[in-house]
């Protein structure tokens, strides 16, 4: 395998849509590629066939070989082979059986009353505080820190520390500070199940802890992978969101005058966090074609979801940020097998926020260009420094 194209192809930025990857897939829909850390990969940037590798059983998140295995970047859980080689598919059955039933539908929307009061809460202290502000720290990383932590039953004095564990665990230039915070976070999560053991609450944890199927350690993966999934990417897309929203008056006026728009505001925000978010990663389990490529056992495959999410041949203006977008299926949420078991959780904190921040600060603004804004160091969803503004 030998890779002409180095990665990343695009330095990372907060709000912006445009992207190198737009000209490679016009090329074709797979690339030979050096990853940031100089391994070979196959980059995969049609929508078709990003869509089709998603639902391929073919393709694992695991790999024979951990030790020798390709890798995107140095993130412990994110850059490399995740999971056991021979249970892997076992293991994606309990985790979707155990979680999901906590994360229906029906289960998220029984939530919604609980997850607008904690939106309410967030925004009377942000309009106690007064302007100037910064909102990705008062909203679009508060909200989903706070539901993901009261889910899961993580008492409120210790959310602080859970910040500095998944910021140490994304940071993709440096192993070592990643697999630390990984430690901490595993310690964390089996202390916090042994402490639900003896003391349970109206928790997933204690309702897993009584499931009486999983261990300890069972339990603490299943909700340490939990809190890891749904809080930087929900925050992101929060971020990315409303930074798109504010820098466009009237599309910001148009939600003010119609809340029902939040709902596609949200859509819109997620195929937007596609941008902000590292491919998805995959090793092939058995010899493959992708695109008439030869793809051998082991090799790594990155699943580039933003560039499918901008495909032209599937949406139009692809990189618009239109909040009248009326045909929206992009992947950020994946697909098939391994489709993300908190989308209906996400879009409900996101179609909250939207629309009371709209419905509250119809004269909110940024106080600086969002090509301005900075991304916050070894965040793995290239969360903004702060969203400046006033009102
Ligand atoms: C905008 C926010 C979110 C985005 C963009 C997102 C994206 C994704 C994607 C792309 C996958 C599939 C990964 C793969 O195929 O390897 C996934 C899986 C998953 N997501 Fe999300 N997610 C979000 C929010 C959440 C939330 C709020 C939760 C909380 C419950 C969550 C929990 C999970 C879990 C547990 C999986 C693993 C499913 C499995 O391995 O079978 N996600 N997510």
């Amino acid at each position: 395998m030998a890779a002409k194209i180095q990665l990343p192809l695009d330095p990372p930025h907060p709000a912006r849509l445009q992207s190198n990857l737009g000209a490679l897939q016009k090329l074709a829909p797979v690339h030979l590629v050096s990853t940031a850390v100089g391994d070979p990969a196959w980059l995969v940037t049609g929508y078709r066939e990003i869509k089709e590798l998603l639902a391929d059983p073919r393709l694992g998140r695991s790999h024979f070989d951990p030790d020798n295995a390709a890798r995107s970047g140095e993130s412990a859980l994110l850059d490399g082979p995740r999971g056991d080689y021979e249970t892997e598919h076992k293991w994606i059955a309990t985790l979707r059986s155990r979680l999901q039933p906590y994360f229906s539908a029906g289960h998220v929307k029984a939530m919604r009353p609980r997850v607008e009061a904690m939106t309410t809460d967030l925004l009377d202290r942000l309009a106690e505080q007064g302007p100037p502000a910064d909102l990705a720290d008062a909203l679009a990383l508060s909200l989903p820190r706070e539901v993901i932590s009261e889910l899961l039953g993580v008492p409120v004095e210790e959310r602080p520390l859970l910040d500095e564990w998944t910021t140490a665990v994304s940071d993709a230039g440096d192993r070592e500070r990643s697999m630390a915070g990984l430690a901490g976070l595993h310690g964390y999560g089996r202390e916090l199940v042994a402490r639900k053991r003896t003391r349970p609450g109206q928790d997933v944890i204690s309702w897993l802890c009584e499931d009486g199927t999983l261990s300890d350690e069972e339990v603490a993966q299943l909700a340490m992978g939990v809190l890891f999934a749904g809080y930087e990417t929900t925050a992101a897309a929060l971020c990315v969101g409303t930074a798109l929203l504010l820098d466009s008056r009237e599309q910001w006026r148009a939600l003010h005058d119609n809340p029902e728009l939040a709902a596609s505001v949200a859509e819109e925000s997620v195929r937007a966090v596609s941008r902000l978010l590292p491919p998805v990663i995959r090793y092939a389990r058995e010899d493959l074609e992708i695109a008439g490529e030869p793809v051998r056992r082991g090799e790594l495959v990155m699943l580039a979801i933003y560039a499918a999410n901008h495909d032209e041949a599937v949406f139009r203006h692809a990189d618009a940020f239109d909040i009248t977008r009326e045909d929206n299926p992009h992947l950020c949420f994946g697909f098939g097998l391994r489709y993300c078991i908190g989308a209906p959780l996400a879009r409900l904190e996101l179609q909250t926020a939207f629309s009371q921040l709209a419905q509250r600060f119809p004269r909110m603004r940024l106080t600086v260009p969002v090509e301005d804004l900075t991304v916050r160091p070894a965040s793995f969803a290239a969360i903004p420094t702060s969203i400046p503004v006033v009102w």
